[in-house]
């Protein structure tokens, strides 16, 4: 599948485990995919401070049908939707979309987040649990901007589920030196 087609909200991304992925990853994106820290506190060393979250969207929606498959959930019910850029210097480096089955929202106030990251209330949470990494090349289907490696993973938090989706863009790889792919 060309990396370019659009996906509208009732086609699949292509989403393999990460272990499958390896072969045909550098190292240096290896690094960047698989690790199981928090994104946010390596893009803030690797920005060397000059890191910001800017909030694209925040707001009720349906899944799209490979986010609701991931949550086990029916495509109808509705969600909490965030996508947001996170930005070294200004530039976004990452772009992520987080999806969270609303009837599992029980005073998180995650819709008070603004600018700061969800990995900064995630990580906070003692019995947090995060379940596999799953890796897809395809770009971000919400995004304008391309880029080589795209990744999700379920977190749980008692009964509060959430799905963060990241996609790693050309332009990080760019600045970093990272290789293509
Ligand atoms: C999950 C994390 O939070 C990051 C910040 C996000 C946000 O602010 O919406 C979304 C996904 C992550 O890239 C993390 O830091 O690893």
């Amino acid at each position: 599948m060309r990396d370019d087609v659009f996906l509208g909200p009732d086609r699949y991304l292509a989403w393999r485990p990460a272990a499958a992925w390896r072969p045909a990853m550098s190292a240096g994106w290896w690094h960047w995919v698989a690790s199981t820290d928090s994104l946010t506190a390596r893009l803030i060393d690797a920005a060397h401070g000059d890191f910001g979250v800017r909030l694209l969207t925040q707001r009720l929606d349906r899944p799209r049908r490979d986010e609701a498959l991931a949550l086990d959930i029916p495509f109808t019910q509705r969600v909490w939707r965030r996508e947001v850029a996170l930005c070294a210097a200004g530039n976004p480096w990452v772009v992520a979309r987080s999806v969270a089955p609303l009837a599992q929202l029980r005073g998180q106030r995650l819709g008070q987040l603004g600018e700061r990251s969800l990995g900064s209330w995630l990580f906070r949470q003692p019995d947090l649990e995060r379940g596999p990494i799953d890796v897809t090349r395809q770009s971000a289907p919400f995004h304008v901007e391309r880029g080589p490696w795209g990744r999700r993973s379920l977190f749980q938090h008692g009964r509060f589920q959430v799905l963060v989706q990241e996609f790693f863009l050309a332009r990080m790889a760019d600045e970093l030196n990272l290789p293509r792919r």
